[in-house]
């Protein structure tokens, strides 16, 4: 673990049968940092992260957390821990249906054991701070995907983990409303100083990040270091502002 690193992959391997998802990465999160992980599809990004929250146990390797090796603990310890300590961010926000929307920003504290009135005053706290005012008892299939995205960085954020995962968090968005998201997400990252490990395929998305690491085949690069990866996605960037994408 560097001195500084809150959360640190050791050359992790992991395999889905004979599929080879991560061969080796390495990759340390400083506290308080916001990385992007960047890279393309299939590239292993989504495995690092679930190796990082302790969701997938590397075949070999280390993962550390805050001093502790996260891939030695039984599942009970870890899911009491990605319950505590970390917080997370889908694609598809996957909210809960039958819960209104402030019920689903309360669950992570439900499920810690907040009492019921308690939780949903915490929880109705974010509405008013991510633009959601008079949508607390909205279900999903009556939000919008902006609105949607913000209900579920706000289930997110309700616990005020030390490391929030967001695997793709505007990948379901137009342009506008994920960059909407990303502002807010950034923001109240900072003011609470979260870790932030973003997965994104979108540049765009990624320039919200204090550093860039990009996965390919298994192995994380630094940008810096990618040479003539670092022009391309470079000239991608200059692309998609180009055409406003
Ligand atoms: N549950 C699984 N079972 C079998 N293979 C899997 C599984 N999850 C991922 N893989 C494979 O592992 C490799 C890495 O997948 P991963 O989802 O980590 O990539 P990714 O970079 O996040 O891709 P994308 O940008 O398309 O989401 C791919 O070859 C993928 O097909």
């Amino acid at each position: 673990m560097t001195d500084t690193a809150i959360i640190e992959a050791r050359d992790v391997v992991l395999s889905f049968g004979q599929t080879p998802a991560l061969r080796g990465a390495d990759v340390a999160v400083n506290a308080g940092e916001i990385l992007a992980v960047m890279g393309p599809s299939g590239s292993g990004k989504s495995t690092l992260l679930h190796c990082l929250a302790g969701i997938l146990l590397p075949d070999s390797g280390e993962i550390h957390f805050a001093g502790r090796r996260l891939d030695s603990m039984g599942e009970a310890e870890r899911s009491t821990l990605r319950r505590d300590r970390f917080g997370f961010v889908f694609q598809f926000g996957q909210l809960v249906p039958e819960l209104t929307a402030e019920e689903n920003v309360a669950l992570p504290l439900l499920l810690g054991g907040t009492r019921r009135a308690e939780a949903l005053k915490q929880a109705r706290t974010w509405f008013g701070r991510l633009g959601l005012d008079g949508l607390e008892q909205r279900r999903s299939g009556e939000l919008s995907g902006g609105q949607a995205q913000r209900v579920a960085l706000a289930r997110g954020l309700v616990n005020r983990p030390e490391i929030l995962f967001a695997d793709e968090p505007t990948g379901s968005l137009d342009s506008l409303t994920g960059e909407q998201v990303m502002d807010l997400m950034v923001t109240v990252a900072r003011e609470q100083g979260t870790t932030v490990v973003l997965v994104t395929h979108e540049p765009r998305v990624a320039a919200y990040a204090d550093r860039e690491v990009i996965v390919r085949d298994g192995r994380v690069h630094s940008l810096a270091a990618e040479g003539i990866g670092a022009e391309r996605i470079g000239a991608e960037r200059i692309g998609a502002e180009r055409t406003g994408s």
